[in-house]
């Protein structure tokens, strides 16, 4: 990439007392591109995200966001700057209906002017307008994800981290959720998906990363990642 990336990890090192869980990755990411970061269990990909997002610290390397160094910066802080993550696990407010959960973090993310209107444009987009006074309980799985991705895009982020979003969804609730990113990313948003079912990492990723142990084996076309003996073998070794 020759001009600066989005965004851009270099030498991250994460360790958790003796335990490394990110060795020295280098990982980047361009405007509005489409990434998969994929890896057996426990390899870091959750602890890069924190990494990136702020819920976790680095103890090596740097992080930079355009030409900013964000990875001293609290989370909310990155939120502002434009990079935002969504959960393994929804946890939405269980005492607020599914609009009240889209003003928590608009208020986050220092964009309450005009909330209203942002609140309805995203339950619009990701089709939950019919669900806005119901409570996330009454949520079916599916819907709890769509709530999840209206959170994270409802601060209007450049670069969103969308961790396992599809868990536990039936076949055509998956193929829902990869249409709903492929649209957010057709809105200009740089989208890295956390993924272990790879039917959906290749059918959304222009580009894939696999990390190893906490160590990044593979970057590049999805193809010949997928094709790199280092990779299967890793996969085979699950
Ligand atoms: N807070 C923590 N304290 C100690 N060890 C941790 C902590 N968080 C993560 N780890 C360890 O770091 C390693 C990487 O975890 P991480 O959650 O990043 O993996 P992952 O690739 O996201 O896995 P999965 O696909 O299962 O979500 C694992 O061995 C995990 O047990």
């Amino acid at each position: 990439m020759s001009e600066l990336p989005l965004f851009h990890a270099q030498g991250l090192t994460k360790r958790f007392g003796g335990f490394v869980a990110l060795d020295s990755v280098d990982f980047e990411v361009g405007a509005g591109e489409r990434v998969g970061l994929i890896g057996p269990n426990g390899s870091g990909k959750s602890t890069l995200v924190g990494c990136a997002s702020g819920s976790l610290r680095n103890d090596g390397g740097a992080v930079w966001f355009k030409d900013r160094r964000i990875d001293r910066l609290l989370p909310h802080q990155r939120v502002r700057a434009g990079l935002v993550r969504s959960f393994q696990l929804p946890r939405p407010f269980r005492g607020l209906t599914v609009a009240e959960n889209l003003r928590v973090p608009l208020v986050f993310a220092g964009r309450q002017g005009r909330a209203q209107d942002a609140i309805d444009d995203a339950l619009e987009f990701v089709g939950l307008a019919a669900r806005r006074e119901a409570m996330p309980q009454d949520l079916t799985q599916v819907d709890l994800r769509k709530l999840d991705l209206a959170r994270a895009t409802v601060a209007k982020p450049q670069l969103l981290f969308v961790d396992e979003a599809m868990a536990g969804l039936s076949h055509s609730e998956v193929d829902e959720i990869i249409a709903l990113m492929m649209r957010m990313n057709e809105r200009g948003v740089a989208i890295v998906m956390i993924e272990h079912i790879m039917r959906a990492v290749t059918a959304f990723s222009q580009r894939l990363v696999v990390l190893v142990a906490g160590r990044k084996i593979a970057d590049g076309d999805p193809e010949q990642v997928l094709a790199n003996v280092e990779v299967q073998r890793a996969y085979l070794g699950e």
